[in-house]
């Protein structure tokens, strides 16, 4: 198995409370991005105090209310299943601070975190303001749903993004990595990837791999899966008959995304 691919932990934490993954500093490479998905059942809680880590509370699929201090936000997600392909909502609550998320409906919750020393205010991230693009042409076609772009200040250093890539289509493509601090050309980004297909027996390709091959992993990659990218390009490619989507979440030390295509691919931006 690839120390890069987390398979579902399914693990009953607390009464109606399952993780379904846990990526920390504890159990990978990563220094920068930390990991979690916890199913809550309906009337079940989750609660959690952030050390000096800030976090982003995304309503995957069901609904639930947020609460850390003053701050009480109800009835959050969306959507039962993440291929009706709408936004969903979010809350960022910084480090320091307890928050408790209650399911309303069964729930599956992703939690983001990354290392942060300086508080930031509590912020519900609306659905309705995901940015979405449409990015690519030929079979690298591809939505997107800004979470926490780099353009959005309200986070110290998480970005997070949904990406739904079409049926027979390839993202994170032509492959590009950003694991250098060499801005204004390349910045360093840790990410994870959470993956979900349509339907959900199907699977994707993720490779990952440096310029000296060092790291060099294409890993077969199903429902509910979970890629790190310490370093690298990480292409992904959806078989004919499937939809992808992921989740990813992408910190380092400045928080910008420059990203460096592999110049071996990258004349296929190039075509009319
Ligand atoms: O293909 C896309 O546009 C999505 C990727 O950019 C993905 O979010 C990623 O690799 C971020 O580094």
């Amino acid at each position: 198995m690839s120390k890069l691919l987390r398979k579902p932990l399914q693990e009953t934490i607390d009464d109606g409370v399952t993780l379904v993954h846990e990526v920390s500093g504890q159990n990978s490479d990563l220094k920068y991005v930390g990991f979690k998905v916890v199913d809550v059942k309906k009337g079940a809680k989750y609660e959690q105090t952030l050390e000096k880590e800030e976090c982003c509370i995304v309503a995957l699929t069901g609904k639930i209310n947020v609460t850390e201090g003053d701050h009480h936000f109800s009835d959050l997600g969306r959507r039962d299943n993440v291929f009706e392909k709408k936004p969903t909502d979010s809350v960022y609550v910084s480090n320091d601070r307890t928050f408790e998320v209650e399911a309303v409906t069964d729930a599956r919750v992703v939690l983001c975190y990354s290392p942060s020393e300086k508080q930031l205010p509590t912020k519900f991230i609306k659905a309705e303001d995901n940015g979405v693009e449409h990015r690519g042409k030929y079979s690298n076609k591809r939505m997107v749903h800004n979470i926490l772009p780099d353009s959005d200040p309200s986070a110290n250093s998480l970005l997070v993004v949904e990406v739904y890539t079409e049926t027979g289509n390839w993202s994170s493509y032509p492959p590009h990595k950003h694991d250098q601090e060499n801005l204004p050309d390349e910045s360093f980004l840790e990410e994870t990837y959470y993956h979900e297909m349509d339907p959900p027996q199907g699977f994707v390709f993720q490779r990952v791999y440096t310029d000296d091959r060092s790291l060099d992993e294409t890993m077969t990659v199903e429902n509910g899966n979970v890629v790190l990218v310490p370093a690298g390009y990480h292409p992904v490619g959806v078989p004919d008959g499937y939809s992808s989507y992921y989740l990813n979440v992408m910190a380092g030390p400045e928080r910008i995304w420059k990203f460096h295509n592999d110049p071996d691919h990258a004349w296929v931006l190039d075509r009319d």
